[in-house]
């Protein structure tokens, strides 16, 4: 795969503050997130794991712009999703971010071919930027659809693993310097899981951020780094394949399930930091508390 599309100047990062999303069904609400705070560089290539219902896609799915936050800070590159209005949303949408939705289905025409649907997706930006636009042969190539009769293959004559990689190149058509895929590589077996994995970090050498939703830790292992998304809010970080917890806003940790349920909701905790700098944490009413404070 070559890497000749590099916008390394136009990369994005995101900053979320206590990112709330409500989503309001008959009757009662769903909180599906209660206070994200994460950041990510502009040119990272970050995967959100974690177990399902956590709030992973509806958080790439706010940070595409697809849904508005109840409450919190949300910003992408220079941009302030929360203040901008429906016409920036979908601006941003057709240019700066790209998204790659769950669901095989549903980013591609399917009655195009592949280079007619890159074409497509670069049909949405302003004449006078699109000749900084990567072509759709240079797209394709970047991820892993060299030959003329996949270029002009109908994308139901494409394997699934082909249809995602192209989903990746349309995600990035319009120039965007971030990518956001939610579960690309899911239904696939684990040589076209592999390919779609090269594609996202063909895109990420050529200098977008790419933020990748996924429940494979194959996946999650070749992205410089994971945060667990759990209940809502972020649980823990994966750095070299070591699991860090992340200290929130206004110190607001959020603990492991294997912590929390020793603990049940309620308990009163004491804090005690040693003096080479680690941090105990015990239940008022154990007998620690005694042993310590003797
Ligand atoms: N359209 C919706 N209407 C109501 N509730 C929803 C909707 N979409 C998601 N939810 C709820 O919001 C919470 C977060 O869902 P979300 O899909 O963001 O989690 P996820 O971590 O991406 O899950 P998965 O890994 O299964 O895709 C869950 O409790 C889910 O049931």
């Amino acid at each position: 795969m070559s890497g000749t599309v590099t916008p390394a100047d136009k990369a994005l990062g995101i900053t979320c503050r206590g990112l709330v999303y409500i989503y309001h069904l008959d009757g009662y609400d769903v909180v599906a997130l209660s206070g994200v705070d994460i950041d990510i560089a502009a040119g990272e290539s970050v995967a959100l794991v974690g177990p399902s219902g956590s709030g992973k896609s509806t958080l790439v799915a706010l940070t595409a712009g697809l849904l508005r936050p109840a409450a919190g800070r949300l910003h992408v590159g220079g941009h302030d999703l929360v203040k901008a209005d429906d016409d920036e949303l979908q601006r941003l949408r057709a240019g700066e971010i790209g998204m790659i939705l769950q669901g095989s289905d549903r980013n591609l025409i399917p009655y195009l071919s592949a280079v007619d649907n890159i074409r497509f997706a670069q049909r949405g930006i302003r004449r006078r930027d699109r000749a900084d636009l990567a072509s759709p042969r240079e797209l394709l190539a970047l991820v892993g659809i060299d030959s003329e009769a996949d270029a002009n293959a109908r994308i139901s004559q494409l394997t699934l693993g082909q249809r995602q990689r192209l989903a990746v190149a349309v995600g990035i058509a319009g120039g965007a310097g971030l990518l956001l895929a939610d579960e690309p590589t899911a239904q696939l077996d684990a040589e076209a899981r592999d390919e779609v994995v090269q594609a996202l970090l063909a895109v990420h050498a050529a200098g977008h951020t790419v933020v990748v939703v996924t429940h494979d830790p194959e996946v999650g292992a070749h992205m410089g780094r994971t945060v667990t998304i759990r209940g809502g809010r972020v649980g823990s970080e994966g750095r070299r394949g070591e699991d860090f917890l992340v200290m929130g806003a206004g110190g607001t940790v959020h603990l492991p399930p294997e912590v929390t349920a020793r603990f049940p909701a309620g308990s009163l905790l004491r804090v005690a930091q040693d003096e080479d700098g680690v941090v105990r944490l015990w239940a008022a009413d154990s007998g620690l508390e005694t042993k310590d404070e003797s």
